[in-house]
């Protein structure tokens, strides 16, 4: 054997087939689904569900713009597409077959380290000549709330088996977990209640993001209680959650409070590595020690699948003995997908204001751009720029709007090409598109 793959998310399982592609004899380990969290429990159902959820909308707005038009939310339909087409049951023997299929060697079970290039799955021992890859990725984060272990609570795990919708739902975290499940469900007709400890939703985007997604919410009858924690839980049927600004009660309650990386009990201490560590920490060919590479999320560089697929290509052009360029994360992008989007790429103004960059930051409103406007009803949004003022380029990007996450593709390149700031001056924005607004935030930067 040359490889052992351990966990097989996103970023795994590419890796695995493509070693093997390459000639390697690989043993590929995984203890639930081929291809991790993404394709059955996170990113893939819950983008559908935000499709049909934004389907709902646009059919409320239609009577002001087009015309008297009505949706019976079904969630039938909902669940039918992410169970049969989606998930195949939360059947992964497509992905089974695809990477057997490449050669590799897949064994189900739960692995661990036992000492250097050696994993054991059961009774079964793995030498691999020549490592090790790590992808066990994260599971739900479950705070010590008094009362709440042992009650039925839902993580994103449960939520996209949902055969029916709640007639009302307690979120617990305002995340991006949070913000995108409690707008699908609320569009469904659930009454939904988000609990959040911190002063605002989306806490890591830019307060400007959070603060909208709370006018919207609010707007759709979604109830955000902000600046609250929870300080116990009861389950008679329906949720009680007794928190720092009086009772609320609901019928499900689902836990969005984080993810914990699944570094314990994989024998990490076998190798001499801190099982207890909040990351794992890799350089930037993803080495974490001698014959030992890790990607996606335990690496602590960003919870996305595209994080995950990009480190993947990189540990293995290492694995290869092949030269290439390190990993760098200055121009991660990531998206929230709610309605509005909000797209990111970079970083924030807090965090270059953090790191002691100097910045200069460019506003525009979408809903007054002409496209916004023309847009009408669900136009609302904002473009953020974050210029690093010496460099002349962009160290950071939010694009909140309709389809935020597709506008930004425009400033992802900038960020990531490092395009000086008055090359983008130059360009040519078609009209009326939602990405000629960075026109508008452009010149907003001149005047700060
Ligand atoms: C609700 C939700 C929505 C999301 N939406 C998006 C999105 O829209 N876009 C996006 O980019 N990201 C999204 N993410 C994040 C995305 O799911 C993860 O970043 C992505 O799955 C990459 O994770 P990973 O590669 O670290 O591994 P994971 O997907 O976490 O997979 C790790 C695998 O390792 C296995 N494993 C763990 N320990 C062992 C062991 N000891 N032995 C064998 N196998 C083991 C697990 O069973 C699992 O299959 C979302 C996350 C959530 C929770
Ligand atoms: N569209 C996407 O790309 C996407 C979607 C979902 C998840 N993800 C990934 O998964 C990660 C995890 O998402 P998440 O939403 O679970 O975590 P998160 O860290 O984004 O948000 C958790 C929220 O819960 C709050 N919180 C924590 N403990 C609390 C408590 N006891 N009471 C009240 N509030 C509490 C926090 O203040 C925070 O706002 C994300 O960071 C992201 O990387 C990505």
């Amino acid at each position: 054997m040359d490889v052992v793959v351990l966990g097989l998310g996103p970023g795994g399982e590419n890796a695995a087939g493509l070693l093997a592609d390459a000639g390697l004899r690989v043993v590929a380990v995984e203890a639930r689904l081929v291809g991790g969290e993404c394709p059955y429990f996170a990113c893939v159902p819950t983008k559908m569900m935000a499709r049909a959820a934004d389907l709902v909308a646009d059919v409320g707005r239609a009577r002001d713009l087009a015309g008297d038009a009505e949706v019976r939310p079904d969630w039938t339909r909902v669940a039918a597409r992410i169970r049969d087409d989606a998930t195949h049951d939360w059947n992964d023997q497509a992905a089974v077959d695809r990477l057997t299929g490449r050669g590799v060697r897949l064994v189900r079970g739960e692995g661990v380290i036992t000492g250097e290039r050696e994993v054991r799955v059961g009774d079964q021992v793995f030498r691999a000549a020549r490592g090790i890859l790590i992808n066990t990725g994260t599971a739900p984060l479950v705070p010590p709330i008094e009362g709440l272990a042992g009650t039925p609570f839902w993580t994103n795990r449960d939520v996209v088996r949902a055969a029916t919708v709640p007639e009302t739902l307690l979120v617990l975290g305002g995340g991006v977990v949070g913000v995108e499940t409690a707008q699908v469900f609320a569009r469904f007709g659930t009454r939904v209640t988000i609990i959040e400890g911190g002063p605002r939703l989306v806490a890591r985007e830019e307060p400007e993001a959070g603060d909208l997604l709370g006018k919207v919410f609010e707007r759709e009858g979604i109830d955000v209680r902000t600046g609250t924690r929870v300080e116990g839980v009861e389950h008679d049927g329906a949720f009680t959650l007794r928190t720092t600004h009086g009772e609320v009660r609901g019928d499900r309650l689902l836990v969005a409070t984080g993810r914990r990386p699944n570094l314990k009990g994989i024998g990490l201490p076998a190798v001499g590595l801190d099982e207890g560590a909040r990351a794992l920490e890799v350089d930037g060919a993803m080495r974490a020690g001698d014959g030992l590479w890790a990607i996606g999320d335990i690496t602590g560089k960003g919870a996305f699948t595209h994080v995950s697929m990009y480190q993947s290509t990189i540990a293995v052009r290492d694995i290869l003995g092949e030269k290439g360029p390190l990993a760098s994360y200055r121009a991660v992008p990531r998206v929230t997908f709610t309605d509005p989007e909000i797209g990111v790429v970079g970083l924030t103004e807090r965090e270059a204001r953090d790191q002691e960059l100097p910045v200069r930051i460019g506003k525009t409103d979408l809903a007054e751009s002409t496209r916004g406007w023309i847009h009408g009803p669900g136009g609302d949004g904002f473009i953020k720029l974050v210029q690093h003022a010496e460099w002349g380029t962009l160290v950071g990007a939010t694009v909140m709007g309709p389809m935020g996450g597709e506008v930004l593709g425009a400033l992802a390149v900038a960020v990531h090409a490092e395009v000086p700031v008055d090359t983008l001056r130059t360009m040519i924005y078609a009209y009326p598109t939602l990405h000629r607004a960075i026109e508008s935030a452009l010149a907003d930067l001149e005047s700060t």
